[in-house]
């Protein structure tokens, strides 16, 4: 029978022979030993046993009597473990307490089969921390939420979760130096517990780098509400001090502070896991080497200490190039938190594809691999189930053959669909990072050559146009039987606007095929298929500016990337042939964008424009902006438009000192328009009612480089 263990082990075979599990077999295990996590969950995996039998299930750690003969059999590798599944008998010996765990866990997906195989299985993780940090902006995910995701985690032998919301107060400023308050104290602690029940290290993070002083009082603050933490259980405990600014960035402060951490802390309870810390130059493009941030934490740390770091940018797969940069300036093995897929800058797009990219042959170069996800906790597990299998065994990572496993681990009975939505709901889109991903990967080919065929030679690609509409029909199938799936509520309840927008893609698809095929040879059934293409370009229009209106990339979007783009440039195509077979003037225009932005400003310059209506917004971004000495930002229209408003906001509250805001009606001649305070903190506004405007241009005014918040500009016109 065919089975995939998962993660990949380093090594197993399986012999072509199966067995009926017998419901007597005699049990030789020290329960009360360290292999007591694997005993509780073997516990509830078979059936009570009798102790007279001849079938019989050995369960230990290295160095237990009960396992003592298959010693040279367990590999000397943390958290490794020997399985075997023989004739009249199954054998797990842990190299360790974890290790036995987790030989229970493959043992558990071996007896879900419809007959248990003869195995054998020497396994082990090639990365030591593995797991996910919830460290994202947006909605905190819920108490359920990660209940279920510590489960997750136990089953995937993911064996960390870092906890550190940036949208919660009592992670972050203002509260880091409160208490949590009962009902959120309480709920912790559950999920300390329920961390434990899965073998998972629960690390506590704070996030105190904005407004923290370097002083012993907050230093004592810090230390109590690490105190209060442990009280919760919490044993793991991690300091960020990334996206701030001002007195929080000085790295030998930073290292003071968690240097005390370390030895008045973390050596003193003994019982806690080593800190992490997440520096403020946490990624190379924002480090400056010469500076000295990095060498002086790579210096001044701890060696104990684990250090963060997100690789050569932000967003950025992990390379080798990329662990020889980093390692040596930090004098150990960077603790990687990989942004994917985290999608708290793109939030109107789903991240349901693959985990690629990275590097296969750098299993001795990280320390840890941690990912940060998407607010969406079920979306989110298609990227983690593959997370967990290229950091428990990075060479023998597959992504396809992952991401096919993780979308029938999702939904067992309708993978086909999910297949068929996530393969087409991948793609970021633009953003301010320039991070892309592959999408609709498998229909490319049609799409371009039915395009292509179409656009130069006006004749449709027959073979192509079948198999998009194909698509296009499984596209509404799909999104129509997920909708109402009750195999994943939780699942389902997350992505239903985004299961609506790609029914209308796929429908919308149709429609255009049919234009293609009425364009010159049935007028009115063109006309037809023309008016049932705009009606559905207005619904998804709706759907788009109806869910999801975060303050930053509101929306819904569904197959940006590939599929919307191609459809586009089809309905253009078949309407201009329409208008040139029957003398027409129909609108050829699907979308369109009348603002476009541009930057000299490297962090400013791929942000996207959002319109809605009459409103126009540059996507706002999270991160610190260095905006250098006469630094440039440009918002253009696509003709002379009449202003009704303005607003900038750059989270700092001198503003105008900074940046002058101009406009032009001619591209020519230019006018300052002063910045006025709107809220009397960081948020202004630009007297331009009733101005007529072709350009909007920002100006760093003040001769060297600002450090801003690129929290919004937009306009609204009349
Ligand atoms: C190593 C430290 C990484 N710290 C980070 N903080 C931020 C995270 O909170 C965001 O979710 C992420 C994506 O927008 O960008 C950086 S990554």
């Amino acid at each position: 029978q065919e089975f995939h263990l998962q993660p990949t082990p380093q090594v197993y075979e399986t012999l072509q022979d199966s067995i009926v599990l017998p419901d007597a077999y005699r049990f030789s295990a020290d329960v009360e030993g360290a292999a007591s996590d694997a005993v509780r969950l073997l516990g509830t995996l078979l059936p009570d046993h009798q102790e007279k039998a001849d079938f019989r299930i050995t369960v230990g750690v290295k160095g237990d009597k009960a396992v003592r003969k298959y010693t040279r059999l367990i590999p000397s590798k943390a958290e490794g473990y020997y399985l075997k599944v023989g004739k009249n008998e199954i054998v797990i010996a842990g190299a360790d307490a974890r290790g036995a765990y987790y030989g229970v866990q493959t043992l558990a997906q071996l007896l879900t089969l419809p007959k248990l195989p003869l195995v054998e299985v020497t396994d082990y993780p090639d990365i030591p921390y593995r797991g996910v940090v919830e460290g994202f902006y947006g909605t905190p995910w819920s108490h359920e939420a990660r209940l279920c995701q510590l489960e997750f985690y136990g089953r995937n032998k993911m064996n960390v979760y870092l906890y550190g919301p940036k949208d919660d107060p009592y992670h972050s400023t203002p509260n880091w130096r409160k208490p949590y308050p009962e009902r959120e104290a309480a709920q912790l602690k559950e999920l300390v517990d329920k961390a434990k029940e899965n073998n998972v290290i629960f690390y506590w993070a704070i996030h105190p780098g904005q407004d923290i002083k370097w002083n012993d009082e907050d230093r004592q603050n810090l230390l109590n509400k690490f105190e209060k933490m442990y009280q919760l259980g919490v044993r793991g405990f991690a300091v960020f001090f990334d996206d701030i600014s001002g007195e929080g960035t000085k790295a030998d402060k930073q290292a003071d502070l968690l240097n005390y951490l370390d030895d008045h802390f973390v050596k003193v309870k003994g019982d806690v896991e080593p800190l992490i810390m997440c520096p403020t130059e946490y990624n190379k493009a924002w480090s400056n080497v010469k500076g000295g941030y990095l060498t002086t934490l790579g210096e001044k740390l701890n060696k104990g200490i684990q250090i963060m770091w997100t690789g050569n940018s932000v967003i950025a797969t992990i390379d080798r190039e990329t662990m020889d940069f980093i390692n040596p300036l930090l004098k150990r093995k960077a603790y990687i938190w990989w942004n994917f897929p985290v999608s708290d800058y793109v939030r109107d797009h789903l991240l349901m594809g693959p985990v690629y990219g990275n590097a296969l042959d750098i299993k001795d170069e990280m320390e840890g691999f941690v990912s940060n996800p998407m607010e969406h906790a079920e979306a989110s597990k298609i990227a983690l189930y593959s997370v967990a299998d290229y950091a428990w065994n990075l060479s023998d990572y597959d992504s396809d053959l992952s991401w096919k496993r993780a979308i029938k681990d999702l939904m067992p009975q309708h993978a086909a669909y999910l297949e068929t939505f996530a393969a087409h709901n991948s793609d970021l889109g633009a953003n301010g990072h320039r991070f892309r991903r592959e999408e609709s990967v498998a229909l490319q080919p049609a799409l371009e050559a039915l395009l292509s065929t179409y656009e130069k030679q006006h004749i449709i690609d027959e073979d192509a146009w079948r198999q998009v509409n194909e698509e296009c029909c499984k596209i509404v199938t799909a999104s129509d039987i997920l909708s109402v799936s009750q195999e994943n509520q939780p699942f389902i309840a997350e992505i239903t606007p985004w299961l609506m927008q790609f029914k209308l893609v796929g429908q919308y698809g149709e429609a255009v095929l049919q234009m293609m095929r009425w364009a010159v040879t049935d007028k009115t059934g063109f006309e037809t298929a023309y008016e049932h293409a705009k009606s559905l370009q207005l619904l998804m229009y709706k759907v788009d500016t109806s869910y999801n209106q975060n303050p930053y990339q509101p929306g819904i979007k569904s197959g940006s990337k590939v599929l919307l783009p191609t459809f586009y440039a089809l309905f253009e195509a078949s309407v201009g042939l329409y208008n040139q077979a029957y003398q027409a003037a129909l609108d050829t225009r699907a979308v369109y964008m009348p603002y476009t932005w541009n930057s000299d400003v490297p962090q400013l310059a791929a942000l996207p424009v959002l319109r809605k209506g009459k409103m126009g917004n540059v996507s706002p971004s999270n991160e610190v902006i260095r905006w250098q000495a006469g630094g440039e930002a440009l918002l253009m229209m696509d003709q002379m438009r009449t202003l009704k408003s303005l607003t900038v906001d750059l989270g700092i509250a001198d503003a105008p000192k900074f940046i002058r805001l101009e406009i032009t009606a001619d591209g020519q001649r230019w006018e300052a328009i002063p910045l006025q305070p709107v809220n009397g903190k960081t948020r202004f506004k630009a007297e331009v009612e009733g101005r007529n405007v072709q350009k909007i241009r920002l100006t760093n005014i003040t001769g060297q480089e600002q450090k801003v918040y690129f929290k919004q500009f937009g306009f609204e016109e009349k």
